[in-house]
């Protein structure tokens, strides 16, 4: 099969000549990323785990007429980390564009997360977060600029049942802001993106009933849909564009209005477990029918 050149709205050569690392960009969204990014000209480096999707992604960059490129690693990993930053430099020249998409976790409530659990999915949403974006800055941005974006979540009012991930993600987003201040003097923009729920090739990684859970989510979204792989792409390549040369420190909501609604990702349930404070021996008790019931 034929694979067509990815249709992206922005302009054919806004990448020419640069060179872009993404993580996680062999599967999902970092593949639209990876894909957008190569037709519009940056050549692309798709970085994780497996090495399957990542030469499958590589493949079709190339069959649609596009450069790239691969590197295995484990961004948990430091020197892994300091070997595939030092690999896209010595093999491309340079490297100007960085995102920050790989990341993972489970749905699990939050007593039941073992404490290696926790630290896993801390150790690759901000830890692995980090290293890259540091091994980037200094084998290459620190002297010649650049541009980063980090892919978190819809983390906004916190994450029940992922509560991992949501501390993580929210660091990432505190972490974008201290270093876009750090590294503005560098030329070097820092942003993220926040999806809500994509209907991404990664929402298989899960069982079925939690991604029924998340297909439920499109009556809660303004937009009444769940988003694509696509919708989160443009995003970042907006933000890695020069389109965005003046912002730094943003993390952009791509979530359909999601985060903006006060409905829970998940319901909560019924109880009378939680009791009143009145100080005020005048003051109103809760009546009957303002109670949950049971
Ligand atoms: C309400 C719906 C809203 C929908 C919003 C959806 C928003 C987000 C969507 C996405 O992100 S899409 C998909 C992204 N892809 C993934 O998440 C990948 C799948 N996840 C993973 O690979 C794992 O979760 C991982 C932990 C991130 C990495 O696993 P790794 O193989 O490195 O770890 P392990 O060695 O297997 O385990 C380490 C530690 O973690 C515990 N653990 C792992 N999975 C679970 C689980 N399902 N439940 C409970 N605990 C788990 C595991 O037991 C280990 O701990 P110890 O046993 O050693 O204590
Ligand atoms: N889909 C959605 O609704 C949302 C997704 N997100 C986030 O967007 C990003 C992309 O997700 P999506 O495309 O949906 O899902 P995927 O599961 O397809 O993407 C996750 C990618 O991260 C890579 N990865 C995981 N762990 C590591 C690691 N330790 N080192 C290197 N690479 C790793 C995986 O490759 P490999 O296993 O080969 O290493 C995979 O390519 C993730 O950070 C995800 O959490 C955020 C909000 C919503």
């Amino acid at each position: 099969m034929t694979i067509p050149e990815y249709d992206s709205v922005f302009r054919k050569k806004l990448f020419a000549d640069q060179v872009a690392l993404v993580t996680g960009g062999g599967t999902g969204i970092g593949r639209a990323i990876a894909h957008e990014l190569a037709a519009l000209g940056a050549t692309v480096v798709v970085a994780a785990r497996r090495e399957e999707p990542l030469l499958e992604t590589v493949a079709e960059i190339t069959e649609a007429g596009g450069s790239a490129d691969h590197v295995i690693v484990n961004i948990r990993e430091a020197d892994d980390v300091e070997a595939m930053v030092s690999a896209v430099v010595e093999r491309h020249g340079r490297l100007d564009l960085l995102v920050n998409n790989a990341g993972g976790q489970f749905p699990s409530p939050a007593e039941h997360i073992s404490p290696n659990g926790w630290r896993t999915v801390v150790d690759l949403n901000l830890n692995g977060t980090f290293l890259v974006t540091r091994a980037a800055f200094n084998a290459w941005m620190g002297e010649h600029g650049g541009s980063i974006v980090s892919v978190v979540a819809d983390m906004w009012n916190g994450f029940p049942y992922m509560s991992h991930t949501g501390a993580a993600r929210a660091a990432v987003a505190n972490m974008t802001m201290s270093l876009a201040v750090e590294w503005g003097s560098r030329g070097v923009r820092v942003n993220a993106v926040a999806p809500g729920t994509i209907y991404s090739s990664g929402m298989s990684t899960y069982d079925e009933e939690f991604q029924r859970t998340a297909a439920q989510q499109s009556s809660r979204i303004p937009a009444g849909r769940v988003g694509t792989e696509s919708e989160a792409s443009a995003a970042v390549v907006f933000l890695l564009s020069r389109a965005a040369a003046f912002i730094t420190g943003e993390t952009l909501r791509v979530d359909g209005g999601g985060s903006l609604l006060k409905a829970p990702m998940v319901p909560v349930e019924a109880h009378r477990n939680m009791p009143t404070y009145e100080g005020f021996h005048l003051a109103r008790e809760i009546p009957e029918e303002w109670l949950p019931q049971a």
